[in-house]
């Protein structure tokens, strides 16, 4: 079987669609494919035990693992001091920016914050490409100049998440991963660039659910490695905890990743909208109240983020921190300022309850989290020996009833409107945008309609007394529709039916939106 490409092609692309990076994505795509389809499916059937009445709770087989003293790998270089980590989309303009905006890691995303199209994700890597080899700087039309300063950000890139297939790379009939594409091309790419620069091929692993899948990212890493003769051990990986299952996973997953391990991060918005997803049929103790009253604060969220800070400093791994969703804005003061504080406020708790640095999506939040987290570690890279002295239990991760708030109207119109915006955005090849001062990226938008969802399909109540039906929903989508001047409103208003709506609850919005993406020449040969 041969790997062909059928997504348009510009000489660029050459430097990293190259023979070698084609040769591994294959190699990769043989060695893995049956079981990726194998652990879709497991997740599918863990959907059917929830909906059936079953809960989440630790697993009895790998009691051995939770209980065994092992550590994971030591920090490699560039990733012991990670106080904070700016994330972000890999066009051009932000990739420079990221990297010089003083944090000390970059998320480079193709994952939440990125529409995955074939021209997004193929030059974000000949981005990366040129970042690595400081070859990246460019002058806009206006005549504005983008260099890349002395002292840059490492990067960490986060490939996309297993679900998704690369629909413009086939291996015989079969499209490929999305996830081993972004991660084959940007390893065969760079690994020993990194390497001479002392730096290193570093991977943020999204939307993982179980040890399962861990190991099967393991085994990518393993044959990466082999093949193109870079010792065994150099990859490092991140695991985000963004899924319930992965709550109950975390040691699992870090044991199978071991020798590659670096953190676990607590990414919180894919958190509660899996939450949602798994629980969506079972009721009215299983409904969230409106999606910005949700705050980090409410008992079962405190209770994840505990147990992984636990979890990573008895282990020997980073716990890194999560995204506030509010954004700076240099044209409002007020919003300006009230992000900052709220930011602020997040970071500070983050790093009293022992994280070892989080998250921001904006350049102009760095000195925030460098502040909040320099205040705690001073000189010290981080805070791994700081070992949290906190029991959680199945009950702590799943105590979803003692969250406060009410389901409302304007919950429902903000879900509505948000997640509408979000999609016209996606459509139009843009991943993360701000609306209403909030980032709005895959993730949040997720949230938006899993809500919408679980409160048409559970005659949920809102507080003014009006039950939520998709008749009423439908009528909001009209108004919604009617106000909006973006091309893609009617495609975006059709797709939020379909995920928000529709009887059949598809499991990510993405999958429902991608085949919009396909490029012709790669629907030709589907
Ligand atoms: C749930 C999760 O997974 S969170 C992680 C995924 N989400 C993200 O990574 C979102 C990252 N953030 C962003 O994409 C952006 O900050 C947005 C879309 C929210 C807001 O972007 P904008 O509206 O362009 O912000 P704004 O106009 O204030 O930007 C000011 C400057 O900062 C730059 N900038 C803003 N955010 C970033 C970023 N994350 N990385 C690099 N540069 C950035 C802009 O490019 C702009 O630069 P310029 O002056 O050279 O043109
Ligand atoms: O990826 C991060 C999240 O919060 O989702
Ligand atoms: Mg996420």
């Amino acid at each position: 079987m041969t790997l062909d490409i059928n997504g348009s092609r510009s000489a660029e692309d050459e430097t990293v669609l190259t023979p070698r990076a084609q040769a591994l994505l294959e190699l990769l795509h043989t060695e893995l494919e049956d079981e990726r389809q194998r652990l879709l499916a497991e997740r599918k059937r863990r959907a059917e035990r929830i909906t059936a009445g079953e809960d989440f709770d630790f697993d009895p087989a790998t009691a051995s693992v939770r209980e065994a003293s092992w550590t994971v790998a030591p920090a490699a270089p560039g990733l012991d001091d990670r106080r904070v980590e700016i994330t972000g989309p890999t066009d051009r303009r932000m990739t420079v920016n990221a990297l010089n905006s003083g944090a000390k890691v970059w998320l480079a995303d193709f994952e939440d914050a990125i529409t995955p199209t074939w021209r997004n994700v193929v030059d974000g890597q000949v981005n990366l490409y040129d970042a690595i080899r400081r070859q990246v700087d460019f002058t806009t039309d206006a005549g504005r100049r983008y260099e890349l300063a002395q002292d840059v950000a490492t990067i960490v890139v986060r490939p996309r998440g297993l679900h998704l297939d690369e629909a413009h790379v086939r291996v015989g009939e079969d499209p490929v991963a999305g996830a081993f594409f972004d991660f084959a091309i940007y390893f065969a790419a760079n690994a020993e660039a990194l390497l001479q620069q002392g730096s290193g091929p570093y991977f943020y692993l999204p939307k993982l659910e179980s040890g399962e899948e861990a190991r099967l990212w393991n085994r990518a890493f393993v044959l990466a490695q082999d093949a193109l003769g870079i010792p065994q051990g150099t990859i490092r990986a991140t695991v985000l905890i963004e899924t319930l299952p992965a709550a109950f996973q975390m040691e699992e997953i870090l044991y199978e990743l071991r020798d590659h391990a670096a953190g676990l991060n607590a990414g919180r918005w894919d958190y509660m909208f899996s939450l949602i997803k798994y629980y969506r049929s079972r009721g009215a103790d299983w409904v969230l109240p409106d999606r910005n009253t949700v705050t980090m604060t409410v008992p079962f969220m405190r209770a994840y983020t505990r147990l992984l800070v636990r979890t990573c400093h008895r282990r020997g791994a980073h716990a890194i921190g999560g995204m506030s969703a509010f954004i700076p804005n240099r044209r409002d003061p007020e919003v300006n300022n009230a992000a900052l504080e709220k930011v602020r406020a997040d970071k500070h708790r983050e790093a009293g309850d022992g994280f070892d640095g989080s998250w921001v999506a904006h350049p102009d939040l760095v000195a925030i989290c460098r502040e909040e987290f320099s205040a705690l570690l001073g000189s010290q890279p981080n805070q791994k020996a700081v070992i949290p002295d906190v029991s959680i239990t199945a009950a702590d991760l799943l105590a979803v009833a003692d969250t406060p708030g009410e389901v409302t109207r304007d919950g429902l119109l903000s879900n509505i409107s948000v997640g509408v915006r979000y999609l016209e955005a996606w459509l139009e090849g843009t991943g993360a945008v701000a609306i209403d001062n909030l980032m709005e990226d895959a993730a949040t938008a997720e949230i938006a309609r899993s809500q919408v969802w679980q409160w048409i399909h559970n005659s949920v109540q809102m507080a003014d007394g009006e039950t939520v039906t998709a008749d009423l929903v439908n009528r909001l989508l009209d108004e919604q529709q009617a106000r909006s001047q973006s091309p893609s409103a009617a495609p975006a208003r059709e797709l939020f039916e379909k995920v928000a709506v529709d009887a059949d609850y598809v499991e990510f919005l993405t999958l429902a939106a991608y085949p919009s993406l396909v490029e012709p020449s790669a629907l030709a040969v589907a």
